[in-house]
């Protein structure tokens, strides 16, 4: 996002954090570890991501260590192909009351009453008209639909949920009927059902969603995930993970689930066999030390799961959300910032074949150049953007197929397009265009151009 040079936007001495970037361990110890592709603690991730906790400054030098050292081990590990998916983001709703600090995605859903005919600029979706939306994407070729949403408040999970909360004399649900709004989304179940059609891949319900899914039941994260995946629900984002230290959730987030919970959805997910993916939200007010206890979570996860495909960081674009507003932070990661936690990641997370370089997050420039230091995905055309545009980053809502061979084969790497789950993979000879997803239900090859607006 900024200057090499700077040091972190963060005033951290602001938060009273129990926890803090301070360790036992040498930076010289840590790289040595490694280098050696032995299993990292968490004192060796603070060192490496620091550059050494005994300098103020990221070191130069150090870095360059550091990222050397994962830009080895993504070769030894997932070799020289660059992977892309070709997908589509399909977001249903922006109505949300959660009130995340670090979003500007979500517009109060007061906003969207009947009742109400103030300007929002926001939206909901019908199952139908998702439905058409992923139809029109499925004859351009795609694989994948990813589609993340608001928590409106007229959402349930199926008929029998909405049942539940309608008879409920509860006032702590965060419900109310579709009829009290101008669009009804139907239920989570529905908008399943709708999207999953022609064989794409339905990528859906973070554990946040999975949470609104059974508010007012007794119902276990294993019943939901397995009524979504009845339904038509191939694979689960791990987003709303933030960061998973919950003295940084309560500024950040103090609205969504703690880590314990987010960890029993994920784990529910992963017992009823759906794949899923992971991030870390980083770059706001959290220190290093928070970081790399984030990652020891997910790399515990992955011990007991083996269902984790990838891992996105997802640095936080800042410009229009309340904490820059607000003054808690005054800008998101730096660039050496960005590039460590890649590399760290890779190191760190020895059970996770695949790091994703975002181009939404870091630009394309910045985003080819992540490859270098441990990133081996490139992640997906997507089509359509809104959580980061709302939030004021400016990289774009696509890309094509012939975009993507062309940057990867730029920086000498081959460029294969994938499936969600990494299982499907297809080489793409730089010499051999035109360039269209072949993977696809309906995929043939054709080039896949987004329309620009
Ligand atoms: C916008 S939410 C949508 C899904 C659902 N409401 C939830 O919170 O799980 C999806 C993810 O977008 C990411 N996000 C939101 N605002 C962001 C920002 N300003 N910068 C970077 N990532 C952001 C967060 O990691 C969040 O979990
Ligand atoms: N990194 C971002 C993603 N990544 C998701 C991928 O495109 C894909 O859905 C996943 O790899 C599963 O195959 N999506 C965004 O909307 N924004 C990002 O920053
Ligand atoms: N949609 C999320 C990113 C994301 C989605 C799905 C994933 O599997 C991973 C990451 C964002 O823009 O921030
Ligand atoms: S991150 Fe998700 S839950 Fe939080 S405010 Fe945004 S849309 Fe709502």
């Amino acid at each position: 996002m900024s200057d090499a040079s700077r040091s972190p936007n963060v005033p951290r001495d602001e938060f009273d954090f129990r926890h803090r970037p301070e360790t036992d361990q040498s930076f010289e110890n840590a790289l040595a570890k490694a280098r050696d592709g032995e299993r990292l603690t968490v004192d060796d991730g603070v060192e490496l991501l620091t550059t050494g906790t005994d300098h103020e400054r990221i070191d130069p030098v150090r870095k360059e260590q550091v990222l050397e050292a994962a830009d080895r081990r993504r070769a030894e590990v997932v070799g020289d192909e660059v992977t892309f998916v070709a997908n589509l983001n399909n977001n249903v709703t922006t109505a949300c009351n959660t009130g995340c600090l670090f979003c500007n995605f979500k517009d109060r859903s007061e906003k969207f009453r009947s009742a109400n005919d103030e300007e929002h600029g926001g939206f909901t979706k019908t199952p139908k008209e998702s439905r058409r939306i992923v139809e029109d994407a499925l004859e351009t070729g795609i694989y994948e639909v990813t589609s993340v949403s608001g928590l409106h408040p007229a959402f349930a999970l199926d008929d029998e949920h909405r049942e539940i909360m309608e008879s409920s004399e509860r006032d702590d649900l965060n419900y109310r009927p579709p009829a009290e709004y101008d669009v009804d989304p139907g239920t989570y179940c529905e908008q399943m059902t709708a999207m999953s059609v022609g064989g794409v891949h339905l990528h859906s319900m973070t554990p946040e969603e999975a949470y609104h899914a059974r508010r007012g039941t007794d119902w276990s994260y294993e019943e939901v995930y397995g009524r979504l995946k009845e339904a038509g629900l191939n694979s689960v984002p791990g987003t709303a993970a933030e960061i998973l230290v919950d003295e940084v959730r309560a500024e950040i987030c103090p609205g969504k689930i703690r880590t314990d919970e987010w960890l029993e959805a994920m784990e529910a997910a992963a017992s009823v066999g759906l794949p899923m993916t992971s991030t870390i939200m980083y770059g706001h007010v959290e220190n290093e030390m928070h970081r790399v206890m984030h990652l020891e979570r997910l790399r515990d996860l992955q011990d007991r799961t083996g269902n984790v495909t990838e891992f996105v960081p997802l640095s936080f674009i800042h410009p229009d959300t309340p904490l820059f507003e607000r003054g808690m932070v005054s800008g998101g990661a730096t660039t050496a910032e960005d590039e460590l936690m890649i590399a760290v990641s890779r190191l760190f997370l020895d059970n996770i074949d695949h790091i994703q370089s975002s181009w939404v997050k870091y630009g394309d420039e910045q985003g080819l150049k992540m490859l270098a230091c441990g990133a081996d995905d490139f992640m997906g055309t997507i089509l359509s953007e809104e959580i980061t545009k709302r939030a004021g980053g400016g990289y774009g809502e696509a890309r094509s197929f012939a975009e993507y061979v062309e940057m990867i084969s730029a920086v000498g790497r081959t460029p294969v397009e994938r499936s969600t789950d990494y299982e499907q993979r297809r080489q793409i000879d730089p010499d051999d265009p035109p360039f269209g997803p072949e993977l696809g239900p309906q995929a043939d090859g054709t080039p896949l151009v987004p329309r620009r607006e």
